[in-house]
């Protein structure tokens, strides 16, 4: 079996990727964006990806959202996976020599704090946390520091200039496995959903309350631009249940009072 993951080994990818399978029995394709790890599993190269869907910091990756519902792709799976950020560069640098800090998008986020006194610090943006420190490890960069998770360092040789640099030490980040087939398991109880409501006063209302009344319990919300149609959004839930029957007459109700209705999978809480 082959498995998509953002970034290279070192990054949190790879550290969800070794929790979730045995790498030992895996194929791994590293893939440098989420557009090309999403094509890889679209076009059948690989089975499934696994992608960073939100971040206790940072929050949630709306792209990423985006692209599971534009490839009409399936969650089948989540995991949490903690985070720390350590900032990296080649042995005998420290934080007074670094000029720029590379890494990904939200691992900046993430670290924001830190750096806003390092006013000398240029921060640049990354395809993710472990290519930058490859990059000044094989090139031997002086100057230049990386934002690497905890064992990185090591795999490099680089050296550890400051540990747990994040804003906050509880810091986690939820990964999705995502397929174009749906996880058929009996064994879930956790889904997500997408629908459209009316512009209407109350519609939103009616579809929780309908939540409520199926006895699903509901861990996220979020708006998310409905693109060709300005300033209307779509919404996507969460919603955990001890019953798979209550979900499915959830779904059904829910579908009927909503537009596009669209189960985007269900999957095994990765918090029980
Ligand atoms: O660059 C990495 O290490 C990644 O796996 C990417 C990523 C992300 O996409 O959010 C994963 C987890 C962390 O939140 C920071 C970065």
């Amino acid at each position: 079996m082959k498995v998509a993951i953002q970034g290279i080994k070192g990054s949190n990818h790879y550290k969800a990727l070794t929790e979730l399978f045995d790498v030992d029995h895996v194929e791994v394709e590293e893939c440098s964006t989420f557009q090309r790890l999403v094509s890889s599993v679209v076009t059948g190269e690989s089975q499934k990806a696994i992608m960073a869907i939100e971040n206790s910091i940072a929050g949630s990756i709306l792209p990423n959202y985006r692209l599971i519902l534009d490839y009409n792709l399936q969650i089948t799976a989540e995991y949490y996976l903690n985070i720390s950020h350590n900032l990296v560069a080649l042995p005998g640098q420290e934080l007074a020599d670094l000029v720029q800090v590379k890494s990904h998008q939200m691992a900046l986020h993430q670290c924001s704090y830190f750096f806003t006194d390092q006013t000398h610090i240029h921060l640049i943006e990354d395809v993710d946390t472990a290519l930058p420190a490859q990059v000044i490890a094989q090139q031997q960069i002086s100057g230049v520091g990386a934002l690497v998770p905890k064992g990185t360092a090591e795999l490099f040789n680089l050296n550890v200039i400051a540990e747990d640099v994040q804003n906050n030490s509880l810091n986690e980040t939820r990964f999705v496995v995502i397929e174009k087939q749906a996880n058929l398991s009996d064994d879930v109880n956790k889904a997500t959903l997408q629908f459209e409501i009316a512009h209407e006063s109350g519609s939103l209302a009616r579809v929780l309350n309908l939540m409520a009344d199926h006895h699903l319990n509901l861990s996220k919300i979020q708006s998310i631009p409905i693109p060709n149609n300005i300033w209307k959004y779509a919404f996507i839930v969460d919603v955990s249940f001890q019953n798979e029957l209550h979900f499915q007459k959830a779904f059904k109700a829910i579908s009927a009072i909503s537009i596009n209705p669209t189960c985007v999978g269900q999957y095994k809480n990765g918090k029980s």
